[in-house]
């Protein structure tokens, strides 16, 4: 997987979200991941179809394999099914994007061997996941983007002041609920982190 402007947007459920999406998009988000954690797979299968028609992206499912059949690819954290057997029943052109809460979550090799990218999560503290793990902060993102060769994700409170310092020291992109989400103008709000992010690799 390649984030060429290093912006990801996973999306909460809203009325409008196929607007926000296409106009996300159209701010130069590479990837759309669809979270809904109340959703049946039904319910999530319907999301990526309808997506579909404003997403020139592609679409991946949080956490769901049946619906991910039905997409791009999956996220899973790592309470959820391991990326290596999500790998196995997605096969070789899916996206399988993996979420860790501590860099010695990297020794597990065939996971990471397993995966497009890891997702260092969350960084900072975040109300979007009110269950999420202590937060890893700047640290934990050097420290991650140090132990794999994997592209890195950042996600967990970002705004682009804060994509600019979590891709400066090291991640490859950010993942973005709210900032895009419940933003005024969410292609602005995508633009402004894909300049962000921009900016943080030239700081590199
Ligand atoms: C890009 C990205 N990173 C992290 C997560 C969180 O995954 P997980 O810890 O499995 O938590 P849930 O999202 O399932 O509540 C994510 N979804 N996407
Ligand atoms: C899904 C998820 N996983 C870790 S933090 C998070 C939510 C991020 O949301 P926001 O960008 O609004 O802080
Ligand atoms: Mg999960």
């Amino acid at each position: 997987m390649t984030f060429h402007h290093g912006v990801y947007l996973v999306t909460e459920p809203l009325a409008d979200l196929g607007t926000i999406v296409a106009e996300a998009v159209a701010g130069g988000v590479d990837l759309v991941q669809v979270r809904d954690k109340t959703a049946d797979t039904a319910s999530l299968i319907d999301a990526v179809h309808d997506l579909r028609r404003h997403a020139t992206v592609p679409i991946v499912v949080n956490d769901d394999l049946d619906a991910a059949v039905r997409a791009d690819g999956i996220h899973v954290g790592v309470d959820d099914l391991p990326p290596s057997q999500a790998r196995r029943v997605l096969g070789p052109r899916a996206i399988v994007g993996w979420s860790v809460n501590d860099p010695v979550q990297l020794d597990e090799v065939e996971e990471v061997a397993a995966c497009d990218y890891v997702a260092v999560s969350p960084v900072w503290a975040t109300r979007t996941k009110p269950d999420h793990q202590p937060p890893l902060g700047v640290d934990g993102v050097r420290a991650v983007a140090r132990r794999t060769d994997r592209p890195v994700v950042a996600i967990g409170g970002i705004d682009a002041a804060r994509a600019f310092e979590v891709v400066a020291a090291g991640a490859d992109a950010v993942a973005v609920v709210t900032a895009i989400t419940r933003a005024g103008d969410p292609r602005s709000a995508a633009a402004d982190l894909v300049a962000a992010v921009r900016e943080g690799r030239e700081q590199r």
